[in-house]
């Protein structure tokens, strides 16, 4: 079982960098064996041109590490905190893909302006809020998963399998590190169309309220809400 879950997260973290959505060692997937209670994560700082699954890091969910040579992402809290908040995610994606990344940058959520981000997304992608003085020198910027879980409040993990870290990049999950790929690059393909559709048309912010009303509604999507 953890022998194949090392692979399964090596395939996640290899699928992002055919994606395009990678640079060098940006980036990490892991995944979790909740039986076991361990989880499998990317090893810091490692080219992924040279990663094998026996560099994959195992760690409990403390973060100490069980198996490995190597040191862990060094977004292993934020991916922990994600896997306890979320009790029904098996992956977790991290990447710097460029127009997810520049929507995270800029601090706004991804509207919802069409049926191809709705599809995956029930509602925009949220973007977190700007981090207090405090919070920068706290654990909040060492685990960027406090932030994601306070802006989730009320909002289904499953039914908006993704989020912008506001000045920072995306994050992505799903029920398989497979799954959590699959979203990872998914989202930056509609950060993309929302990018050039906001370019082509700053008014059609009345497609996403109608997406809104009707779409999601048919989809049963929990949580939608005001962009910011
Ligand atoms: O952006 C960050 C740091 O949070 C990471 O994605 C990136 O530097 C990759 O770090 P790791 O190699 O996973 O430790």
């Amino acid at each position: 079982m953890l022998e194949r879950l090392k692979e399964e997260t090596l395939e996640a973290n290899l699928e992002v960098v055919k994606r395009g959505l990678v640079l060098y060692t940006f980036g990490n997937a892991s995944g979790i064996d909740r039986d076991a209670g361990l989880v499998v994560i990317k090893p810091s700082g490692v080219d992924y041109d040279e990663l094998k699954p026996s560099h994959m890091v195992v760690t409990d969910m403390e973060g100490n590490i069980v198996e490995g040579d190597l040191r862990p992402s060094s977004d292993l809290k934020t991916h922990l905190a994600l896997y306890k908040a979320f009790t029904e995610i098996g992956g977790v994606v991290h990447t710097h893909s460029e127009h997810a990344t520049a929507w995270a940058q800029a601090g706004r959520d991804i509207p919802a302006f069409g049926t191809t981000h709705a599809d995956y997304f029930h509602g925009p992608v949220p973007c977190t809020r700007p981090l207090t003085d405090d919070e920068v020198n706290g654990e909040y910027v060492l685990n960027t998963g406090l932030a994601i879980i306070e802006r989730f409040k009320g909002i289904d993990p499953l039914a908006i399998p993704g989020v912008l870290v506001g000045g920072h990049a995306p994050f992505a999950w799903g029920r398989t590190p497979h799954d959590a790929a699959h979203n990872a690059v998914v989202l930056e393909a509609v950060a993309k169309m929302a990018f050039m559709t906001v370019l082509l048309n700053s008014e059609c912010g009345v497609t996403s309220a109608l997406l809104d009303r009707h779409y999601f509604r048919k989809h049963g999507a929990k949580a939608t809400y005001g962009q910011n």
